[in-house]
């Protein structure tokens, strides 16, 4: 049976509320998520400026593919990635340790638009190309220690619009909802406590996704 929707019904109506909607011209929706505080805006940014930050980001970024440690074997992972942030935030996922990147214009430009929305200070985040229909990132949960209880989460996507995956970690009931270019999906609350995310594979021929994940990292001497 799916968890009792009144379960942390208080933070998702607060989140609701504590974030700042005037400014979008397309309504923010809260999603059917129990347990969780999940809020999607479809335009979060017009299409032009969503499609200038694509282009501006594939050529700004440093670009690597990592390999994770598995089973004694090293896997490169699918899909590309560049973590950056303040010089504290160093950032350690999955195993791998990454020391941050300075921020470019374009990432301060996106990440200062979600600090007025969710009305918090970012100091980090993770930029994801998905190249193609084969790169992925599999089920998770932002969960790291260094990201405290109950993070906020803002979740950029520019290009090609992927399912994203939620599963509940108990009940296992999956919820799918499209990220569409140019938006933006926050996560806060319990959602991490409760469940999974990702982004799974298609066999269809589709352009390049990137996605920005902007995290506010709690390192000793951040202010
Ligand atoms: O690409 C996405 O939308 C998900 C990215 C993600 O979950 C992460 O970077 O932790
Ligand atoms: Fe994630």
């Amino acid at each position: 049976m799916p968890p009792s929707n009144t379960t942390g019904g208080d933070r998702q109506f607060s989140l609701f509320e504590q974030l700042d909607i005037a400014e979008n011209p397309k309504k923010a929706m809260r999603l059917p998520l129990p347990e969780a505080d999940v809020i999607y805006y479809p335009a979060f940014l017009n299409p032009d400026t969503a499609d200038a930050f694509f282009k501006a980001l594939q050529n700004e970024l440093p670009w690597q593919q990592d390999s994770l440690r598995m089973f004694g074997k090293t896997i490169p992972i699918p899909r590309l990635q560049s973590w950056h942030g303040d010089p504290e935030c160093t950032y350690t996922y999955s195993g791998l340790t990454m020391p941050p990147n300075p921020w470019t214009a374009t990432l301060t430009d996106v990440r200062n638009r979600c600090n007025h929305v969710c009305k918090t200070r970012f100091n980090s985040v993770l930029a994801n190309w998905y190249r193609h229909g084969q790169d992925s990132m599999s089920l998770h949960a932002d969960d790291e220690p260094e990201l405290g209880p109950n993070p906020i989460i803002a979740s950029i996507t520019l290009g090609e619009a992927r399912p994203f995956i939620f599963k509940h970690k108990e009940t296992k009931v999956r919820h799918t909802h499209v990220l569409e270019h140019g938006s933006l999906l926050v996560m806060a609350g319990a959602t991490q406590s409760h469940y999974l995310h990702g982004i799974a594979k298609t066999v269809k021929p589709i352009d390049g996704r990137i996605n920005l994940t902007f995290r506010r990292l709690i390192v000793s001497n951040s202010m």
